[in-house]
């Protein structure tokens, strides 16, 4: 069978509460223990058979989903190396942002349908109840593929082209910016299954339209760039990949020349208000700055807007 993601857990443990979810983003139990110097040698060359990670500008990591000749149809080392590279990101000081994109002709075309439909069909157990138990952790490792973008206190930016179907929905649903190229469109696709990694969860928060959401996942309707750009699935799109990419690399950039402390810190928080009520939010972000308001970033930020200089001026510490 399968060996589990570094750091997922080995027993199904259904979907993750909201205050899991919030719990291992403030708190993050190192997955694979690594010091920080490692990590910082470890990722832009880092090989990985399904991603490409290269350094684009100081502290911002550009992960490129790969298998173009396949149209970035994912396999099976793909579900893993996700959860490693974004632990890795989430671990290493020297990365404050991320932009992630898919080479060749599209962003993805989706599970590869032709490598990974035994994994659902053959699953392990002497008996109904253990092959349930067995099938759960499966489904709760995958969604632990996408749900570790959200667990990364880094922002990740989704930067699409042409096709972005079935999986490739639940990649982008879980990223915290997403841009398009004029050519992209996404498509729920049916092959008789319920998405269980992270679309029917997002989607009805992300767009806003109840109804539209309905729509692409009831029908399958194919959706191009100026409607996910008015249903808010996207929030800009670009007259073409190059565009896409380099204005996709330059939000990083400026996410990247920010404090650490706050970028990271409203990551979190805005990730605690998606799951929580108002109230408990307002809570959680005062006990949050008890501490992160003592932050010398503070001073510099104010001294540098005194001086009418930028962010890229103030030597922010590593956090
Ligand atoms: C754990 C479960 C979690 C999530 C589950 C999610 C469900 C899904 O993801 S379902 C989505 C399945 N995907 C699809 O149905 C898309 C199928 N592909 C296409 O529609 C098209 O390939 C395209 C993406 C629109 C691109 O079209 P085009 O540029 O014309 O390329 P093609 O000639 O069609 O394809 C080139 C080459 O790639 C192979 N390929 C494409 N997609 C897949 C795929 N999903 N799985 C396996 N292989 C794929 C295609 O067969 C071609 O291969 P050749 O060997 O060159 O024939």
């Amino acid at each position: 069978s399968q060996s589990l993601p570094s750091g997922s857990q080995s027993l199904p443990s259904g979907s993750q509460s909201p205050s899991d979810r919030l719990g291992a983003t403030a708190l993050q139990v190192p997955a694979r223990l690594m010091l920080v110097e490692e990590a910082e040698q470890c990722l832009p060359g880092h090989s990985f058979e399904t991603l490409q990670v290269m350094l684009e500008q100081d502290h911002v990591l550009h992960v490129e989903l790969h298998h173009p000749e396949k149209r970035i149809a994912v396999n099976m080392a793909f579900w893993r190396e996700m959860v490693e590279c974004f632990q890795d990101v989430g671990q290493d000081s020297s990365c404050h942002a991320t932009v992630i994109s898919g080479a060749g002709k599209c962003f993805m075309a989706g599970i590869d349908l032709m490598g990974m439909g035994s994994e659902f069909m053959m699953v392990e157990g002497e008996d109904r109840a253990r092959k349930a138990w067995n099938l759960c952790r499966k489904i709760c490792e995958y969604q632990e593929t996408f749900s570790v973008l959200e667990k990364c206190p880094k922002p990740v930016i989704a930067a699409v082209h042409g096709a972005c179907v079935g999986a490739g929905v639940d990649l982008i649903s879980a990223c915290d910016i997403r841009y398009c190229a004029q050519d992209a469109w996404f498509q729920e696709v049916d092959i008789g299954l319920v998405a269980d990694v992270g679309t029917l969860q997002h989607l009805p928060k992300i767009m806003g339209s109840w109804s539209l959401v309905n729509e692409l996942a009831f029908t399958t309707h194919k959706m191009m760039a100026p409607e996910v750009q008015s249903s808010s699935l996207v929030s800009r799109v670009f007259a073409d990949k190059e565009m896409l990419l380099q204005r996709a690399l330059e939000a990083a950039t400026t996410i990247a020349a920010r404090s650490s402390v706050a970028v990271q810190g409203t990551k979190v928080n805005l990730l605690c208000s998606w799951d929580h009520p108002v109230p408990k939010s307002l809570r959680y972000v005062a006990t949050w700055n008890m501490s992160m308001l003592q932050t010398e970033d503070i001073l510099k930020s104010v001294q540098v807007a005194m001086e009418k200089k930028g962010p890229e001026d103030v030597p922010f510490s590593k956090l």
